[in-house]
């Protein structure tokens, strides 16, 4: 592929200092709001600002939801921030950025057009003669391994291969920066770390065009094997809440000490500070969300930690069950909400509670269960005393749903709803009638009424 030759990429992993001003793309205090169904706004990010220097990766890392791909968006000007701005090279977005080029999870190819076609797509409109888009997309076609495979249809290749051509409709196009949509979440382990590797062989190539490449990721070990820089996001709404260089030389050793330090440091980072940060908040229902965890799941995870002696370390418990982040960290917070396990950066403890609740029988483990969640998670309280004061202990759910609504989608709502289900029929707390759309308060309930007017719930003390 002819690349117009350029100074060589960054491959030592140093972190470029170049100040803001050299900037290709920077973002300046971006805050983004999608519009509520209550008319008002739903607040996905605030303040972020950051630049991508020539010369770097950079991995944006975050837990599901969190709002990196909305904030790659922005960059890509995909989207409009709601305040602050976006530049490229100094010039302020006004519509998609002129220096990007996105590669997506999902891979976005279209299904009727040939391998050449999908990837002559990323030059179109860009007033070059047909003939030289067809040699600039043979070319990348070429550069990314594709070679042979011009007339096939997307459904003819496998993932990893309709990746290359989702890479290839991005290098086609020369670009300055390469905003990249957790580029390798849908391929299986193996085709995702090959393609990894080419990547990184590519960016360290002296004729690779790409100056900058943003990375959006949740998975730790990717971010520590690809970036230079790494920024977390993290809140409700998010911002940057750190920053972590990685000086570690290319080729990276995932056994080396240094890369496995950095990626307990992240985790730390992910698992606790957040919770740190968020601290000063009063806890509620949309300040404290509910983790993406099932009672079944919170049980499994306290079992494997008391397994490992009632302390782990959690991104080799992730790679002993073959997890990603994603799914482990839902579950931690979990615990770590309703006080089961606590997280000291990258270990995790169980607690004198969640000792005494992986041993006790089932109606105890209930018992126990229910005042963990109404002293730790602010829905399923909010839930116990609104049917405490409702006349007849049962409410709508649309009650819910609509205090949901102030600071979730209506998907997002939906689901808090659904954890909260499945967290207050295991305490016994309340039911849920689907038919009827209600929560009916259980009788084991009413005795935690005097137990929840008191000041401040302690977990250990007993709401009878
Ligand atoms: N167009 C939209 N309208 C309303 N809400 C949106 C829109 N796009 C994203 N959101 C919401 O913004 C929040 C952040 O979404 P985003 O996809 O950026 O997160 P993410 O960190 O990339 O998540 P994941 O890792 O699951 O892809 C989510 O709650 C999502 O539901």
């Amino acid at each position: 592929m002819s690349f117009e030759k350029l100074p060589p990429a960054s491959s030592s992993g140093q972190v470029p200092t170049a100040p803001d001003e050299d900037a290709l793309i920077l973002a300046d205090h971006v805050s983004l709001s999608f519009p509520a169904a209550d008319g008002g706004a739903y607040d996905v990010l605030t303040e972020v600002s950051l630049a991508l220097r020539p010369g770097e990766i950079v991995a944006l890392l975050g837990k599901s939801g969190s709002g990196k791909s909305t904030l790659l968006r922005l960059l890509a000007g995909l989207i409009e921030p709601s305040s602050g701005s976006v530049h490229y090279r100094g010039e302020r977005l006004n519509g998609a950025n002129p220096g990007a080029a996105m590669v997506f999870q999902s891979f976005a190819l279209m299904p009727w057009l040939t391998v050449l076609d999908n990837v002559e797509l990323g030059i179109r409109g860009t007033g070059l003669p047909r003939v030289q888009r067809r040699a600039l997309a043979l070319d990348a076609i070429d550069a990314i391994g594709l070679d042979g495979f011009e007339s096939a249809y997307p459904r003819e290749l496998s993932g990893g291969m309709r990746q290359r051509v989702g890479f290839a409709r991005a290098f086609v196009q020369h670009p300055d920066v390469l905003l990249m949509d957790e580029p390798f979440s849908a391929l299986d382990v193996l085709t995702a770390e090959n393609l990894r590797g080419e990547l990184i062989s590519m960016w360290g190539a002296a004729d690779f065009p790409t100056r900058s490449i943003c990375i959006v990721t949740h998975n730790i070990d990717e971010a520590v094997q690809l970036a230079d820089r790494v920024l977390v996001l993290g809140g409700s709404p998010a911002r940057i809440t750190a920053e972590v260089p990685i000086v570690l030389p290319r080729p990276r050793d995932r056994r080396s000490p240094t890369f496995d330090a950095a990626v307990d440091h992240l985790y730390g980072l992910l698992t606790g500070r957040e919770e740190g940060a968020r601290a000063h908040l009063v806890p509620g229902p949309l300040t404290h969300p509910l983790p993406e965890a099932t009672v079944g799941g919170l049980a499994g995870l306290v079992q494997i930690v008391v397994a490992h002696g009632g302390q782990t370390d959690l991104p080799d418990l992730a790679d002993e069950l073959a997890f990603d982040v994603d799914d482990l960290l839902p579950l931690v917070d979990a615990a770590q909400m309703l006080g089961l396990l606590e997280v000291a950066g990258a270990q995790a403890f169980l607690t004198e509670t969640g000792w005494a609740w992986q041993s006790a029988d089932m109606q105890a483990s209930k018992r126990q269960f229910a005042k963990l969640a109404v002293a730790g998670a602010p829905l399923v309280s909010t839930i116990v005393r609104a049917l405490e004061h409702s006349n007849d202990g049962a409410l709508r759910d649309d009650f819910f749903r609509d205090l949901l609504r102030r600071g979730f989608t209506a998907d997002d709502a939906q689901r808090q709803l659904e954890l909260a289900i499945d967290w207050g029929r295991y305490g016994e707390l309340f039911d849920y009638d689907a038919n009827a759309g209600e929560f009916v308060l259980a009788e084991v309930a009413s005795g935690l009424a005097d137990w929840l007017e008191g000041d401040q719930p302690d977990r250990g003390s007993d709401p009878s």
